[in-house]
């Protein structure tokens, strides 16, 4: 794994937050993205070399919805960056991490990501994401 590429933050409404985090960092948010697959609205903010993605649901059966209703707003996930991530599925999978979909999937601001489940990994969700080159 290279790098943490971004941390996921769940929140109840993207556009109140969009204007929270501004002012915490300073800048605005540099994009918004609709990921319909997996329920959610995103917005992405720059600090330094780091990323940070907040995450609205679009609809009841979002993995998003569900997390605010048990634990409320807050970190979702920590998604890391890797070269081959079919290469590092099969590691991890040797190495008895649960990985949530065996075909890595289309995610926000470029991406293929996969998902370790969170009770494999002490209740951290863990993302994995390879860049989508042309
Ligand atoms: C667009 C994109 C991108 O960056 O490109 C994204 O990030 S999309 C980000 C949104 N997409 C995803 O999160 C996809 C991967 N996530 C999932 O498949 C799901 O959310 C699971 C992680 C499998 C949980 O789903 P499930 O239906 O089992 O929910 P559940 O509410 O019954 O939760 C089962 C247990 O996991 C815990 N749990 C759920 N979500 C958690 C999280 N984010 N971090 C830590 N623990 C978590 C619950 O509290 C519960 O624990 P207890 O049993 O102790 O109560
Ligand atoms: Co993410």
């Amino acid at each position: 794994m290279n790098k943490i590429e971004h941390i996921g933050i769940a929140v109840k409404n993207l556009k109140d937050s969009n204007e929270l985090f501004s002012k915490l960092f300073g800048e605005p948010h540099y994009k918004v993205e609709e990921v319909k697959s997996e329920g959610v609205k995103t917005s992405f903010f720059k600090v330094g070399n780091n990323k940070i993605e907040l995450l609205e649901a679009t609809k009841k059966s979002s993995p998003i919805a569900k997390f605010i209703d048990k634990k409320g707003e807050g970190i979702h996930h920590i998604a890391f960056d890797v070269d081959d991530i079919k290469a590092e599925i099969k590691r991890l999978k040797k190495e008895g991490f649960k990985v949530l979909n065996d075909t890595p999937k289309k995610g926000a601001d470029n991406k293929l990501v996969v998902f370790l489940h969170p009770k494999s990994t002490n209740g951290v969700l863990i993302e994995l994401c390879q860049e989508i080159k042309e």
